[in-house]
């Protein structure tokens, strides 16, 4: 099998730098180029010295990085790649957007949660949204990924056996998720300085998280209906990392061992989706640096609620991990090429 030349635009940032790291132990995958604009001319190891000793590639402009790569992933701030697609678009490379330009199916969607306008319509309808375990199918030769939101994996696999089974109250859907700080980005800010987010714990965005309409998105397709759910994220003092507790309403009496079951059938041919074995419960730190989502099925009987608790690397599964899985299922490549990855245990 011959090489694929990928390139990362936004290399300096927390997602593109995760990308570079798992690219560079890739079996199929050498990293021709990588990019940005504050650092453009110094090297990937100034910027990161993890890199020192292990590359010498230097950050160049977009248009480099294009013209050297059969595969560009971009992770840029939202509202920057309709270009960038396009340019990928006219040279035939393929194209993987980690932000959200891409994700959302409705304009006026967009429009309420980002304060942005599609520009370049056709490029939308060439654009394939992918969560692997639930869209794999849609993805092959796609010459547009747009990669989902961290929040949204979490969230979606961890409904998605339930909303798809119709035994899911959908006016009742209740997510309580809980972020690292990485998932914020390198960019300095307040509410990341560390005497600010250590020893702190805090929601934000109360039911009003960008997440919200896409992870509506990717379980109303799932249900055949129209799902609108509360969303609510918090701010947790790790690195890395997301669990989402989430709770549904049942329209009739199950139990736990029901549940269980419809989740471990579900699931049951996912190498990166792991359902626990019943009365084990999810812990952040099984899925660090990997990219897997474990899952945990519980249920309480005093008020036939269902309670979900998954949970994933912000940085691998929920970005440059799933990022590769759909670069390899475009690709038609082994889906778990460069992602075999345990989590270390301390
Ligand atoms: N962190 C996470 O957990 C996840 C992030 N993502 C998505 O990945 C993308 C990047 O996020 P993240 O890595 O966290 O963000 P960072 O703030 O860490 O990095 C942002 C990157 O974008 C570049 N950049 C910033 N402004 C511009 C600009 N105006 N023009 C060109 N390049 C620019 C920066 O490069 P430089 O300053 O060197 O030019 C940097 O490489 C976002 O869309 C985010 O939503 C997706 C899933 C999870
Ligand atoms: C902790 C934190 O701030 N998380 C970010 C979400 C992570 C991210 O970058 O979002 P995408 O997955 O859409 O790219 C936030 O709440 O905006």
């Amino acid at each position: 099998m011959s090489t694929i030349k990928a390139g990362i635009i936004g290399a300096t940032g927390y997602a593109g730098a995760e990308l570079a790291r798992l690219l560079m132990s890739h079996p199929h995958v050498t990293l021709a180029a990588v990019s940005s604009v504050s650092y453009e001319g110094k090297t990937l190891a100034e910027i990161y010295p993890n890199f020192i000793g292990v590359t010498d590639l230097i950050l160049e402009d977009a248009d480099a990085v294009i013209e050297k790569s059969d595969v560009v992933f971009a992770s840029l701030p939202h509202g920057l790649c309709e270009p960038i697609a396009k340019k990928c678009v006219e040279k035939g490379r393929t194209f993987i957007d980690l932000g959200a330009d891409f994700r959302l199916y409705d304009e006026a969607d967009y429009n309420e949660w980002y304060g942005l306008s599609y520009k370049e319509k056709e490029l939308h309808d060439l654009a394939v949204y992918c969560i692997p375990e639930l869209d794999r199918q849609k993805a092959k030769g796609a010459k547009i990924i747009a990669n989902p939101g961290c929040y949204v994996t979490c969230s979606s696999l961890g409904l998605a056996p339930l909303v798809k089974s119709g035994l899911a109250d959908l006016k009742h859907v209740i997510i309580d998720a809980k972020s690292g700080v990485t998932g914020a980005g390198r960019g300095l800010s307040l509410t990341t300085h560390y005497p600010e987010c250590n020893e702190a714990f805090s929601p934000y965005k109360i039911a009003s998280h960008r997440h919200t309409p896409e992870i509506e998105q990717n379980l109303s397709a799932l249900a055949g209906e129209k799902v609108t759910l509360t969303f609510v994220p918090h701010l947790l003092p790790v690195n890395r990392g997301i669990v989402s507790t989430i709770y549904v309403d049942m329209t009739k009496p199950s139990s736990a061992e029901a549940l269980h079951k419809m989740y471990a059938d579900f699931y049951q041919d996912e190498e990166f989706v792991t359902v626990l074995p019943l009365g084990d419960i999810v812990n952040l730190k099984n899925v660090r640096c990997t990219n897997n989502c474990q899952i945990s099925v519980h249920y309480d009987k005093r008020t036939d609620r269902a309670i979900l608790v998954s949970a994933i690397d912000n940085m691998v599964k929920g970005a440059a991990g799933q990022a590769i899985q759909n670069m390899n299922l475009v690709l038609g490549l082994p889906e778990n090429a460069g992602l075999k990855l345990i989590a270390p245990i301390f």
